[in-house]
C-alpha cells in the first residue's frame, strides 16, 4: 500500500489510464474492462484493474491539478511500478478549428504551475509526451475516422483565472491548442523517472465560442477517447 491507493504490489497493471474524474475511472472500469476489480478507494479516488482485448489494464482516478496527479503518478511509479502512464482528460479549447469532443494528443504541454517553476528554477524545461504512445493514439485515431489534433497543451494551477481573456489571447497567438490542468505535471514525472507518458484529451468546452458539454458527458462518455487510449496502449 501507498499513501493514497489501497492495492497490494500486482493488483496495478504495468500500464494505467488516468482521468481526473474517479467517476470516469469507473465508468471506463465498467464499460470497457473485462474480469474488473476495485483496488482503491480511498479518497473516493477509484481505482480498477480488469482485461482490455486480454491485456491488463489499470485505471485510475487522478483528481484535478498538479498537485494532486502528482500524488497519484508518484506513488503509481514509486510503489507500484507502472511504466505507461495515459492521462484521459478533458480540456478548454482555444483555437477556432478546435471542436468540442475532438480528441486532443498532447505533444508537449505549457505551463504556469509553480510545481515545475520550483523544480527547475529559472530553466524552461519542456515536457514531452513519450513519441511511441503517440505515434500509436495517432494512427488509432485516423483509423477509426476521428477528428484528432496534435499539439502544445497549456496546463494551468487556476480554473478561475483574473487575467482569462489576455492569457488566451496570449496562448492563442503562440497556438496552443487548449487548456487543462494536469499533463505538465504528468510528463515531467514520466521523465523523471524514465516511464511512458501521454496525455489524451477531449474538448469538453470551447473557451472562444462559448459551446460546451453537460456535466454526465464530462464524468462519462467520451468513448473514442477512451478506446484510442486503450488501443495505443496494448499496440
Ligand atoms: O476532466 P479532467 O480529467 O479532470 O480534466 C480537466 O477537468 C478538470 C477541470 O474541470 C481539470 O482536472 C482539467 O484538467
Ligand atoms: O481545465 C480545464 C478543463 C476543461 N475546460 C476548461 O476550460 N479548463
Amino acid at each position: 500500500m501507498s499513501i493514497h491507493i489501497g492495492a497490494q504490489k500486482g493488483d496495478i497493471a504495468d500500464t494505467v489510464l488516468l482521468p481526473g474524474d474517479p467517476l470516469r475511472a469507473k465508468y471506463i472500469a465498467e464499460n470497457f474492462l473485462e474480469e474488473m476489480a476495485c483496488y482503491n478507494e480511498v479518497r473516493g479516488m477509484y481505482g480498477y484493474t480488469g482485461t482490455y482485448k486480454g491485456k491488463k489494464i489499470s485505471v485510475q482516478g487522478t483528481g484535478m491539478g498538479v498537485p494532486s496527479i502528482s500524488i497519484y503518478v508518484n506513488e503509481l511509479i514509486q510503489s507500484y511500478d507502472v511504466q505507461k502512464l495515459i492521462r484521459v482528460g478533458t480540456c478548454g479549447a482555444i483555437q477556432k478549428d478546435v471542436k468540442v469532443r475532438d480528441v486532443i494528443l498532447a505533444s508537449t504541454s505549457s505551463t504556469d504551475s509553480q510545481m515545475n517553476r520550483m523544480v527547475f528554477g529559472g530553466i524552461d524545461y519542456a515536457p514531452t509526451a513519450d513519441f511511441s504512445l503517440l505515434k500509436n493514439a495517432y494512427d488509432t485515431g485516423i483509423e477509426k475516422g476521428l477528428s484528432i489534433q496534435v499539439g502544445n497543451v497549456f496546463t494551468s494551477d487556476n480554473f478561475y483565472r483574473d487575467n482569462n481573456e489576455e492569457l488566451l489571447a496570449l496562448l492563442d497567438q503562440y497556438n496552443v491548442l487548449a487548456i487543462e490542468m494536469e499533463s505538465t505535471a504528468l510528463y515531467t514525472l514520466a521523465a523523471k523517472f524514465n516511464r511512458k507518458a501521454l496525455s489524451v484529451l477531449t474538448v469538453s468546452d470551447h473557451m472562444i465560442t462559448g459551446e460546451e458539454t453537460s456535466a454526465m458527458e464530462r464524468q462519462t462518455t467520451f468513448n473514442d477517447m477512451i478506446e484510442v487510449s486503450l488501443d495505443a496502449a496494448i499496440k
